[in-house]
C-alpha cells in the first residue's frame, strides 16, 4: 500500500489565507498593521532565499514587513543595538534573526537580547520554559507547523506512541514538548540513541529532524506510521551541476510502508513561514490588547 502524500504546501497557502483574512479588522481595531522584522547577518544564499520568502509572504498577508541586511562581519554590539531597537519600535510585533549567525556573534545572548513578546520563532530562553510548562508564549514554528499537519491528519494524538529524531532547540526539543502536551508517549532519539531502527519502528508518528539526507529507511517504519520529515538537505542532482533538495526520510522508500508522508519539498518547509505570519498575528494583538481567539488558528 502506498502512504498519502501530505501536501504541507496547500496546507500552509490555506493557513497564510486564514491569517491574511484576520488582518482587516486588526488594523481597524488596532489603527495599524501586524509587523514583523528580520534581521539577516552575512550573504549565505540559503538565507537570502528564505529571507526574501518570509517578506514576499508577510507582505502578501497584508502585514508590514521590516528587512534588515547586516554584512557578514556585523559586531555582537552592532546586532544587539538592532534588536534592541526594534524591541522599543511599536511597529514592529515579530522579530526574527536568521540562523545561523557568523561565527563572531554569540547566537544565544542576541536570541536573550529579543522582547519575549516579540519573539515570534520561540527561541528566546522563557518561551522555550512557557513551552515546557504549559504556558502561553511562542512556539517554534516548524515544530508548531508539524502539529498542525499531525492533528489534521490524525484527529486526537493521544495516547500515540511518537518518535523524534533529533534534539536541535530548534526543532527536536520544541518538537518533543509539543507532542507530550498532545499526550503522546514521546521518545526522543539522536545520533547516540543504540538500536535507532527499533527505536523508530514502534512509533505512530515519526517526526526526522537530524539533517542526514535519506539517513530514515522503508524498513525504520511500522506500517501505517505516519511520518513527517522536517530534513532539508541540499544534495547533487540528477545532471551535473545541479542540485536538488531531500529530506531526512529516503523518500521513494518510505512512501511504500508509510500511511501518510510529508514530501520535500512541499512538506514542512511552507508550514514554517505561515506558522510564523501566525505567531506573528498573535503577538500583534496581544501587543495592541487586541482580544485573540486562540482557536481561530
Ligand atoms: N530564526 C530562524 N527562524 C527560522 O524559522 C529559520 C531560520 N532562522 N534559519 C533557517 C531555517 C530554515 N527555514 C525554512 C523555512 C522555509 C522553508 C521552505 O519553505 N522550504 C521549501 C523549499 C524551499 C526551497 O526550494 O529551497 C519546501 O520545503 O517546500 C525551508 C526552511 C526557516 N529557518
Amino acid at each position: 500500500m502506498t502512504a498519502d502524500i501530505i501536501d504541507g504546501k496547500a496546507f500552509a497557502a490555506n493557513l497564510r489565507a486564514k491569517v491574511a483574512a484576520m488582518v482587516p479588522a486588526f488594523r481597524e481595531k488596532a489603527g495599524r498593521a501586524p509587523g514583523l522584522a528580520v534581521v539577516l547577518v552575512g550573504e549565505d544564499p540559503a538565507s537570502q532565499v528564505y529571507v526574501r520568502n518570509k517578506h514576499k509572504t508577510t507582505v502578501e498577508a497584508g502585514m508590514e514587513s521590516f528587512e534588515h541586511r547586516l554584512p557578514a562581519d556585523t559586531t555582537q554590539d552592532a546586532l544587539t543595538a538592532l534588536v534592541e531597537q526594534l524591541n522599543a519600535d511599536p511597529a514592529v510585533d515579530g522579530i526574527l534573526v536568521q540562523l545561523p549567525l557568523p561565527k563572531q556573534i554569540d547566537e544565544s545572548a542576541v536570541l536573550a537580547t529579543i522582547d519575549p513578546d516579540k519573539d515570534v520563532d520561540g527561541f528566546h530562553v522563557v518561551n522555550v520554559g512557557r513551552l515546557s510548562t504549559g504556558m502561553h508564549g511562542y512556539v517554534p514554528c516548524t515544530p508548531l507547523g508539524c502539529v498542525m499537519l499531525l492533528k489534521d491528519r490524525l484527529g486526537d494524538l493521544s495516547g500515540k506512541d511518537a518518535v523524534v529524531i533529533g534534539r536541535s532547540n530548534i526543532v527536536g526539543k520544541p518538537m518533543a514538548q509539543l507532542l507530550l502536551a498532545e499526550n503522546c508517549t514521546v521518545t526522543v532519539a539522536h545520533s547516540r540513541t543504540a538500536h535507532l531502527p527499533e527505536v523508530v519502528r514502534r512509533a505512530d508518528i515519526v517526526v526526522a529532524a537530524v539533517g542526514r539526507p535519506e539517513m530514515v529507511k522503508a524498513d525504520w517504519i511500522k506500517p501505517g506510521a505516519t511520518v513527517i520529515d522536517v530534513g532539508i538537505n541540499r544534495v547533487p542532482g540528477a545532471e551535473p551541476g545541479k542540485t536538488k533538495l531531500v529530506g531526512d526520510v529516503d523518500f521513494a522508500e518510505a512512501v511504500e510502508v508509510a500511511g501518510a508522508i510529508t514530501p520535500v519539498p512541499g512538506g514542512v518547509g511552507p508550514m514554517t513561514i505561515a506558522v510564523l505570519l501566525r505567531n506573528t498575528l498573535v503577538a500583534a494583538h496581544r501587543l495592541a490588547d487586541v482580544p485573540y481567539d486562540e482557536k481561530a488558528i
